[in-house]
This record gives structure tokens, C-alpha cells and sequence, in this order.
């Protein structure tokens, strides 16, 4: 039987590309320039814009069972893009702009994903949300402007989300077919590329 476990054991090498990158290692350094940090700041925007959208689409697809942890996500969404706004609003930046092309390619993704089997759909969420649960705690502490980035994701109480979620997605696994399996791990390795070029994509950001 796949669990998200097994996927994590698999594919270490991918994942530590998608949760340990030289954007992150200079956030906590202090040493990211405003310009590759506004990048990131507002294509996550638009990623999370869409990801909201999918976290929708998971909740019509899960059993009932699943519905507190889905909708407590999309009652934090709500939150999350409203401090978005604001961040972007500190720093002067415009949120209406167009989405580079590995934010694009993420989003187009995400929707792939909507038409899949919900053990599919929970183990793509459960990675989406690890990925950042994951990246911004191993750093370590970082300095402000970016502690408040870290905490916001690094927490307790994020990471005690994203086992719950974890949980879910193993036990839409425990009656997959060896199909939906498959499709599982193809989903949780197109997450792990996807993430590291999105850091990829911000670090090259403003040239
Ligand atoms: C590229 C990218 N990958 C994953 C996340 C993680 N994430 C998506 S929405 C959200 C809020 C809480 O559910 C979090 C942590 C992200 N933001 N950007």
C-alpha cells in the first residue's frame, strides 16, 4: 500500500530540491534582494489565487469525514490572501500583473490535478502544503522582514495541519488501485519539480 511516507522515503533527493533552495538559504542570511523577494511575493499570490480554487474543487471531492481539515484550509485561505494583499501593499507592489511562465505551469497543473480521483487530490495537497511547511522551517530562524514569512509556515500549528492532512490523503490510499497509486506518485513528483522551479523562478526573478 503507497503511503505519503513511502513517496517521501522514494524521492528524498527530489523533495530536498523542492524544500531546500538558495532563495530560501538567503532569506535566512538576510541577504535576498527586495527585487527576487517581490517576485516571489506576488507570483505566490497568484499561485495561492488558483490553489484556493483547488482546495474547493478537493472538498467537493472528499468524503465527509475529510471536510473539517478542507474547510478549516479554506477558512485560512480566506486569511492568507487578505495578508498577501497587505504585504504586497507595504512593499508597493501590483498584484494585477501577469504570471511568469513556472507560474503558469504550476497553476495549469493544479487544475490537471481537479480532474483526478480524490486520493490523487488529498496527496497533492498534502504535498503543496508540506513543501512550504517544510521549506521555510529548515532554515532555521530568520531575520525580519522574513521571520514573519517563516513563522507563518514553519509553525506548530501549520505543520500539525499538514499531518492531518497527511493522515487524509493515506487513508483515501489504503483502497486505491495500483492506477490511482501510480498517478499518486506521478502527482507528488510533478509537485516536487514544480516547487523548486518556482523558487528558481523568483531567485532569477528580477533579471
Ligand atoms: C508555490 C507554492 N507552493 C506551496 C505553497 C503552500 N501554500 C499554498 S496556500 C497556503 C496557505 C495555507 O493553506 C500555503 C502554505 C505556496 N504558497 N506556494
Amino acid at each position: 500500500m503507497l503511503t505519503c511516507q513511502k513517496l517521501l522515503n522514494k524521492h528524498t533527493e527530489l523533495w530536498q530540491k523542492a524544500t531546500i533552495h538558495p532563495f530560501l538559504g538567503q532569506c535566512k542570511l538576510g541577504t535576498i534582494q527586495p527585487i527576487q523577494f517581490n517576485t516571489w511575493l506576488v507570483q505566490d499570490y497568484l499561485f495561492v489565487v488558483e490553489f484556493t480554487r483547488l482546495v474547493a474543487r478537493i472538498l467537493n471531492a472528499a468524503p465527509v469525514q475529510h471536510f473539517d481539515s478542507i474547510l478549516g484550509g479554506l477558512n485560512a485561505l480566506k486569511d492568507e490572501l487578505n495578508w498577501f494583499r497587505d504585504k504586497a501593499a507595504e512593499r508597493n507592489l501590483d498584484l494585477s500583473t501577469i504570471k511568469q511562465s513556472t507560474c503558469q505551469e504550476y497553476c495549469n497543473f493544479l487544475l490537471e490535478i481537479t480532474e483526478m480521483s480524490y486520493p490523487v487530490q488529498a496527496v497533492g495537497l498534502w504535498a503543496i502544503e508540506l513543501a512550504y511547511n517544510q521549506g521555510w522551517q529548515l532554515p532555521g530562524p530568520m531575520p525580519e522582514p522574513y521571520a514573519e514569512f517563516a513563522n507563518r509556515w514553519g509553525n506548530v500549528a501549520f505543520t500539525e495541519y499538514v499531518r492531518i492532512l497527511e493522515k487524509q490523503a493515506d487513508s483515501a490510499l489504503e483502497t486505491a488501485s495500483e492506477t490511482v497509486e501510480q498517478q499518486a506518485e506521478s502527482v507528488f513528483i510533478q509537485i516536487a519539480q514544480l516547487e523548486n522551479s518556482f523558487w528558481q523562478m523568483a531567485f532569477t526573478g528580477g533579471q
